[in-house]
């Protein structure tokens, strides 16, 4: 094992003599506690560690003893459901309640295990051994390292409970070596797990919030970022999101955010019901949480840690959301370090390699065919917070190049209380329509057509209102004041959504649907309707008008009747306005002559 020795401190970043020789990227052990760090830069007679943990304490002289390995990760049963630091230490054990700080020995816990392979059958890297869970019934796969040469099975252990330190499996590999495997693996942080092949993206995440599903929706193994300025809704969003979209597994990055945010989620988490399992919702989430009083260069970890688990539940077939919360802490910490290592600064004082540090970690969301033959998908989404909402900072700058949904959020719009903030104007999804297709199969065959129709209507309201302002809304032309009318339904009955309404917090795919057809049944009639002279303001006027804004607070889930009736409704109300417009207009046509 190489050793070096401290000759400078500064925060979490030293630089050391070193005896024998180390790789970059390699984890050491710092100082007597065993700090964990990684080497981040060789030089000739030099190395430079980043440590992830507080330094205090440490001074020039202290040893550091390389692991000979990459800062890795030990993945295996007992992740879900629980909350790490962002070396994926447990926190939150009552029984434990402070972080010892060090690499410290893994402690064995006992799962159960059932084998899903016996002696004589073949092995390959990324397949399933057998199954691994707490209790018999909730069971994950237990997967052959990634890095497993392919071989055959010499012994597998039988059903029962065991350590996930203990050896389950003894493999021969093909090459004649032996391998004796366990319930856990570890494996670098910073290298992408391996998989068969990257599948293109052809339906999307579901995350109940209609302006992303339907507007701006985001692929399964796609990516997002939510750019946002102080308090416009970034956590309460992605919080959201992670309790109501349709993944399999949450991972759930807290990076540089309030500690009382954290406990908010867990506490919030713990309580809430899975509306696919009817199980809690804390099942099937992973925490890590790296809030804002903890080593700022651990954020760096937290976010590699955070991405190396969503991978890891992938690899079992699972589709997997992971969000960060925010990517703008973790790259405050790349500009820490990198000041304090003298580097030359770029833009905003940010490093030179911030760009490609997001480019990297947007990456590994995918959708793909695991090793062992399964599809699994990783989506990301992360929060950016720019200084003063100013979005042409670097890390919005960066991050709008690698993400392929951007959901803005509008200071302006959070300042009326209007939620989700986000901005339909400044945001977009590149995958958008790809989407036509899986539409049409939730029932929704205009989904297309619609979606174009409302951001549509949303630009010439935008425009309208600056007309408006100047020359009153009254001296517009009734088409125009009609535009008007029609946009603050859908922005109001459709693109608003309190993440607090119990009846509007989440809506499935089918709900959307029928609001948007029902919204896009109104805006056709009132269109019909003043070509036969019937003003915006005696629709504006109408019950069916109202009930249509008031459907998403009103009308829950499931409940299609109510929407039948609605439907029914409107169906009746234009068809009685143009009753009354063709009454008018037969009164006013002159007698026919006899
Ligand atoms: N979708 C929503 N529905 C209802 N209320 C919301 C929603 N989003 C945000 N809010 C309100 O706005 C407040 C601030 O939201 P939040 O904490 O998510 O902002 P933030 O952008 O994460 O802030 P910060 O910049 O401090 O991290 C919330 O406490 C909540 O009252």
């Amino acid at each position: 094992m190489s050793t070096a020795t401290t000759t400078w401190i500064n925060g979490p970043v030293l630089r050391a003599r070193p005896e024998g020789d180390f790789r970059l990227r390699e984890a050491v052990a710092v100082g007597p506690q065993r700090l964990l760090g990684e080497v981040i830069r060789i030089a000739r007679d030099e190395i430079v560690v980043q440590v992830y943990e507080d330094t205090s304490g440490l001074r020039p002289g202290s040893p550091v003893e390389g692991r000979g390995a990459l800062l890795s990760v030990r993945l295996g049963p007992g992740l879900l459901g629980r909350i790490f630091d962002g070396l994926l230490r447990p926190l939150g054990d009552p029984d434990e309640p402070y972080v010892t700080p060090g690499l410290g020995d893994v402690v064995g816990q006992s799962f159960y295990f059932r084998p899903l392979c016996g002696p004589g059958d073949p092995l390959a890297a990324g397949q399933a051994i057998g199954e691994i869970g707490l209790v018999e019934g909730a069971l994950q796969q237990c997967l052959a390292p990634p890095d497993l040469p392919a071989g055959t099975v010499v012994e597998v252990a039988g059903a029962g409970e065991y350590r996930d330190d203990e050896v389950i499996c003894r493999v021969r590999t093909a090459d004649g070596g032996r391998r004796h495997l366990t319930m856990c693996h570890e494996w670098p942080v910073r290298v992408p797990r391996p998989v068969r092949v990257r599948l293109p993206s052809e339906e999307p995440m579901v995350t109940g919030q209609r302006i992303i599903d339907c507007l701006f929706p985001i692929a399964r193994g796609g990516t997002g970022a939510i750019p946002g300025g102080f308090g416009t809704g970034k956590t309460v969003l992605l919080e959201t999101i992670a309790k109501w979209c349709d993944a399999d597994v949450i991972v759930y990055v807290g990076c540089g955010e309030r500690g009382n945010e954290m406990a908010g989620l867990l506490a919030e988490f713990a309580e809430l019901v899975d509306p696919r399992s009817g199980r809690p919702l804390l099942e099937r989430t992973v925490v890590i949480a790296n809030t804002s009083n903890m080593p700022v260069s651990a954020r760096e970890a937290s976010i590699y840690t955070g991405i190396t688990v969503a991978e890891y539940f992938r690899d079992q077939g699972l589709d997997v959301t992971l969000m960060a919360d925010s990517t703008s802490r973790w790259a405050e910490a790349l500009r820490e370090v990198s000041g304090r290592l003298g580097e030359l600064p770029g833009e905003a004082g940010y490093p030179a390699y911030l760009s490609s540090r997001l480019a990297d970690f947007y990456e590994r969301a995918a959708r793909v065919r695991t090793l062992a033959g399964n599809q699994g998908a990783v989506t990301v989404l992360g929060a950016v917070s720019p200084p003063s909402g100013d979005f042409s900072e670097p890390v919005t700058n960066h991050t709008r190049r690698y993400v392929g949904c951007l959901w803005v959020l509008d200071a302006r719009r959070a300042q009326a209380r209007f939620y989700p903030a986000i901005h339909p104007l400044q945001s977009y999804s590149l995958a958008a329509t790809g989407f036509a297709r899986w539409w049409h199969e939730q029932g929704c065959t205009r989904w297309e057509g619609l979606r174009r129709r409302f951001l549509t209507l949303i630009e010439e309201q935008a425009r309208l209102e600056r007309m408006a302002r100047i020359i009153g809304r009254d001296a517009m032309p009734e088409r125009q004041r009609l535009t008007l009318l029609c946009a603050q339904l859908v922005e109001q009955a459709f693109l608003r959504q309190s993440a607090f309404s119990a009846v509007d917090r989440y809506a499935t795919p089918a709900r959307q649907a029928v609001m948007m057809r029902l919204i896009g049944r109104f805006i056709e009639g009132a269109e019909a309707l003043l070509a036969q002279g019937i003003a915006p303001e005696r629709l504006a006027e109408t019950p069916i008008f109202r009930a249509l804004m008031r459907m998403g607070e009103e009308i829950p889930d499931g409940d299609w009747d109510r929407f039948s009736e609605l439907d029914q409704g409107l169906t009746a109300g234009l068809r009685e306005l143009e009753g009354g417009a063709a009454d008018a207009a037969g009164a006013e046509t002159p007698p026919a002559e006899v």
